[in-house]
């Protein structure tokens, strides 16, 4: 409970009707879950407009309303605050509700098209394992010191943020790690936090469908830098061509890091192989358990964190050499006849080709590499057939399948990505239109010795098809076929 002219502070308003000396126990951008002595902010979405839901908010017992436009006819049991941007004005009001948490410790944000789950994740266990208190918001799951609290998001809305930002407060949380989604950064879902430090992991063909174009894409990823405070690092990835465009007009201090550029924390691959990584870092050579060369990046990410935080050099590379990554990054399973069975979150053309030459370059002799891949439906429709031609290009057998065909028809989907498959490689290449089918027929297919990789899914437990959400495991599903 917290009273509305202590939550306002700070936040650019327009005009004020009411003297804002309520008592506010809820903050709420959805008037569905609006209950007596709300506020009630009307955010402008991608499918409705909750400004046209003020009424219902107040009918419900809403106090007072944030809003961009005052409705025609003011409901005068509630306070109204106007402002010019009601995305922003949440993101701050959330964080003045719970009292400001992202102060109170040291938050560090992940952003970039591939990597993010990866280095939040390995941040979090590595605090851990140093002894510290740590929070974590994921695409996987969100944690507080060991405490799992399933995520909804990559990054969670303001209000549930904060929230799980002050818990990790209340529990005494000294860092939290948090992954920071461009449609988080466009949508104002981090106004408002206080940030100790920012990473850039690298940035690639996704999400078009949302931000229009490349160019937006990389402004949004671009204002998490820009937005930053002068005592906070900025972390970029020098070898990414877009990696300093992240520093061009931040005030937080810059800090480069890199495998192939001048950086100031480098990185040099020694061993790259099935059971992981051997890497000269930062003039240390340490074995890692992590796999691919995509992973040095993320455990340089990690390990130049960790310095910029003021973490002992030798303490932070023991523990990191112990550590594995994310759920569903490169987890393998081995089968029968030694066939091995990767599942993998790639999801973007990117990371299926990373995915697919970390495969070949470890591989030991001329084993079939069989992947089966599919598209997210409702999602960029224009990374489908390029998704499809990286996968057939890198495979010598390839299954198109479903991912989450969502509210569209799966075999669109997948004729979408046929338009990427060539007649080269249209020899290589099947559908099947069931994921469990197309999983059963890789293995079927496999000769002994032979590599399946599982796009997509990752670690999602379910397959969203026409808004239902059935449960779904690439792992349980590889692991039955294997079996059968
Ligand atoms: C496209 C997108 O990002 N949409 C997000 C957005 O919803 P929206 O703009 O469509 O909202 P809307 O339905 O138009 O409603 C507008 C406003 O009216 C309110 N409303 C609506 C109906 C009603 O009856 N009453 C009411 O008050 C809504 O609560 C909202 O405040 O704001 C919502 C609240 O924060 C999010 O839950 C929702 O995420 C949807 C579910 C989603 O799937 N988002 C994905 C694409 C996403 O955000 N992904 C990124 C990761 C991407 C990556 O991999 O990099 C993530 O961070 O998870
Ligand atoms: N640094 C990297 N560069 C390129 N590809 C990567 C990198 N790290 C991971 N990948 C690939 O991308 C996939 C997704 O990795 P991860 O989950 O860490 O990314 P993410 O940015 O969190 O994705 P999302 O946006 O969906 O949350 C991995 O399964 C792997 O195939
Ligand atoms: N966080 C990503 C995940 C996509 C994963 C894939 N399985 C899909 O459903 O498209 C997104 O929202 O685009
Ligand atoms: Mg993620």
């Amino acid at each position: 409970m917290r009273n509305l002219s202590e939550i306002i502070e700070g936040v650019a308003f327009t005009e004020l009707q009411g003297a804002a000396d309520v008592e506010i126990s809820l903050i709420t951008a959805d008037s569905r879950k609006v209950v007596p002595g709300t506020l009630f902010v009307a955010v402008r979405g991608t499918q409705v407009d909750g400004h046209d839901y003020i009424e219902q908010a107040i009918k419900q017992g809403a106090v007072a309303v944030v809003c961009e436009e005052l409705p025609g006819h003011t409901a005068a049991e509630a306070d109204f605050l106007m402002v010019a941007d009601s995305a922003r004005a949440l993101g701050q009001l959330a964080s003045n509700f719970y009292d400001k948490p992202s102060g109170k410790l040291k938050l560090v944000g992940v952003t970039g098209t591939n990597g993010k789950t990866t280095v939040a994740t390995l941040l979090y266990k590595l605090f851990i394992d140093l002894g510290y208190k740590v929070g974590l918001l994921s695409t996987v799951e969100n944690k507080i010191n060991g405490k799992v609290i399933p995520s909804t998001h990559t990054t969670p809305d303001p209000v549930a943020l904060n929230a799980l930002l002050d818990e990790m407060v209340v529990r005494g949380c000294d860092y939290c790690f948090m992954e920071v989604s461009s449609h988080a950064v466009a949508q104002q879902r981090i106004a408002g936090l206080q940030f100790s430090g920012a990473i850039f992991t690298n940035i690639t063909h996704d999400h078009l469908d949302y931000h229009g174009t490349f160019d937006n894409y990389l402004k949004a990823k671009k204002a998490f830098f820009d937005g930053l405070p002068k005592n906070a690092f900025a972390l970029t990835n020098n070898d990414d061509r877009n990696g300093l465009v992240m520093l061009q007009n931040t005030k937080a201090y810059k800090k480069t890091y890199g495998l192939k550029s001048m950086a100031d924390y480098k990185v040099k691959m020694i061993e790259n192989q099935f059971d992981g990584l051997q890497l000269n870092i930062d003039g240390e050579e340490v074995w890692f358990k992590l796999v691919g060369s995509f992973n040095a990046y993320n455990l340089l990410a990690v390990y130049a964190t960790a310095m910029l935080l003021d973490q002992d050099k030798a303490k932070t590379l023991t523990s990191l050499s112990k550590l594995t990554g994310a759920e569903g990054r490169f987890d393998y399973v081995v089968g029968p006849d030694k066939i091995i069975g990767i599942v993998d979150y790639a999801h973007t053309p990117d990371a299926v080709q990373n995915v697919l030459s970390t495969i070949k370059d470890i591989r030991k002799g001329n084993e079939q590499v069989i992947t089966v891949i599919g598209c997210g439906g409702d999602r960029d429709k224009t990374k489908r057939p390029v998704m499809a031609k990286v996968a057939c290009d890198w495979s010598d057998k390839v299954i198109l399948t479903s991912d989450n065909p969502r509210s569209e028809d799966p075999a669109q989907i997948i004729k979408d990505m046929e338009a990427g498959v060539d007649a080269s490689n249209a020899r290589k290449t099947i559908s099947i239109v069931d994921r469990r089918e197309a999983i059963k027929t890789a293995v079927h297919l496999a000769k002994p010795g032979d590599i399946i990789l599982l796009a997509g899914k990752g670690h999602e437990k379910y397959q969203d098809i026409k808004g239902v959400k059935n449960h779904f495991d690439d792992k349980e599903e590889l692991t039955k076929a294997f079996g059968a």
